[in-house]
């Protein structure tokens, strides 16, 4: 598909699809809670319907294609229903490490052997009363989606659940929205140091509504931020939110991009004029999902990026520094690893980004690597030039109507 842009200002105003983080949590809640509840807006992303039909499904071998989230919660959930299953995945699934999920569950007493290989789906899932102990500790530095799912099931185990969280934590903000959930649906915590105390149970029915997706959002910041100039409505979004990423706010401030929240939504504006920074710094270890947006801006603007907390994108739908690295060298913009001995002394891992997106090779062909976000985050590109996205339909994993949105607020789509 090549993505274009007459020029000019960018105006619209569009309603943004649903979280898909957070319709994750409230199916996986509902089917752990007596008599279930209505959830409005349910994101129309691909992981949220195939968990919501993998949850109703009583067939043998489950197939989560592509869908992180929907496969880790499902690992817990489904020790503790009746029956034997087989969890599987795409290709790149069966790449993506389940190993620590699968140790924690094994020391309660689940019945889970790998299927294939060691360490990775699929996973054939036995049923067990996972009553063998009440405490578990767990590496927090891979995935916070393993600690999610073992906090999502802990109120209905025997004896309840004291889950300590061991090293460096990552996506902190998610293991926050997961427990942010289960308070909303009347199950109580409470932190003892970097452990997570959960006594047994019920969750309690209650009404729901999905709010509209943050990480989707930081498209849109990075189309105002490309733009001349912007007035860009977008509803469904608010102040109060549980996700991490709402954090692109502040972030889009260093690139002139102002929010201000409406009755229905927010109003990003950004004045003509506004020059970029010379150098944009963030470490996304609380924001993984965002990285790449801020990539395809930077490039786009050439700014210098400096970047950390990039340690858990190689896990995630494909390795994603390095497919960054491979599509912005199309356009003349580096993104390297800073040699670890020029940044020991402070322990972190760096990443650095150079140049501004150059169209001179007329229209760059950018590899999606059946990751969403890749398309999402490069496509911004086109407000500067004719962009053209290889399997653009990668973004119904979590935004299928990405596309409609973007015509909405005058952008032009031409299949390829
Ligand atoms: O719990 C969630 O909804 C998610 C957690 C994050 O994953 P990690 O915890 O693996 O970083 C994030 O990248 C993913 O898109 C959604
Ligand atoms: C990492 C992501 O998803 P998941 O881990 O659920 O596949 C994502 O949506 O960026």
């Amino acid at each position: 598909m090549t993505l274009s842009y007459p020029g000019g200002p960018l105006t619209g105003h569009l309603r943004l699809t649903g979280s898909k983080s957070i319709a994750n949590r409230a199916l996986l809640i509902r089917a752990l809670t007596p008599g279930g509840f209505e959830i409005d807006g349910l994101a129309a992303a691909d992981d949220t319907v195939r968990l919501q039909q993998l949850l109703e499904s009583d067939e043998e071998v489950l197939d989560c294609g592509p869908a992180g989230t929907t496969y880790r919660f499902l690992t817990g959930y489904l020790c503790r229903r009746r029956g034997t299953q087989i969890l599987t995945g795409s290709a790149r699934m069966k790449e993506r490490p389940i190993g620590i999920l699968v140790d924690a569950l094994r020391s309660l007493g689940a019945d889970i052997e790998y299927a294939e290989k060691e360490g990775y789906p699929p996973l054939r899932i036995g049923y067990s009363a996972l009553d063998r102990s009440d405490r578990v500790s767990i590496a927090a530095d891979t995935s916070s989606q393993y600690i999610s799912s073992l906090l999502m099931l802990a109120p209905t185990l025997p004896t309840g659940l004291k889950l300590t969280l061991e090293g460096e934590i990552v996506s902190l903000p998610y293991i926050k929205m997961t427990l942010a959930l289960m308070q909303h649906f009347g199950v109580h915590h409470h932190w003892e140091g970097q452990t997570i105390v959960i006594n047994p149970q019920y969750y309690q029915a209650r009404s729901f509504t999905v709010e509209a997706d943050w990480s989707a959002a930081s498209y849109y910041y990075s189309l105002a931020a490309l733009a001349e100039s912007a007035d860009l409505k977008i509803d469904g979004l608010f102040a109060e939110s549980l996700q991490g990423d709402a954090v692109v706010q502040q972030l889009y401030e260093e690139f002139g991009v102002t929010t201000t929240f409406t009755e229905t939504g927010v109003r990003l504006q950004k004045a003509a004029g506004t020059p970029p920074p010379p150098l944009f710094e963030h470490n996304f270890v609380e924001c993984p999902d965002i990285a790449q947006t801020l990539m395809g801006t930077c490039a786009g603007l050439g700014v210098q990026g400096l970047y950390s907390g990039l340690q858990t994108l190689f896990i995630k739908e494909t390795d994603r520094v390095k497919a960054m690295k491979t599509e912005l060298a199309k356009v003349g913009v580096s993104l390297y690893k800073i040699p670890p001995h020029m940044t020991e002394k402070t322990g972190v891992r760096y990443f650095a980004q150079e140049g501004r997106a150059d169209f001179a090779g007329g229209t760059p062909r950018f590899a999606t690597y059946h990751d969403h976000r890749m398309a999402m985050a490069l496509a911004p590109l086109a407000l500067l030039h004719p962009v053209e996205v290889e399997h653009p339909e990668v973004v119904n994993k979590s935004y299928p109507d990405f596309y409609r949105d973007l015509q909405t607020i005058g952008l032009t789509t031409k299949e390829a």
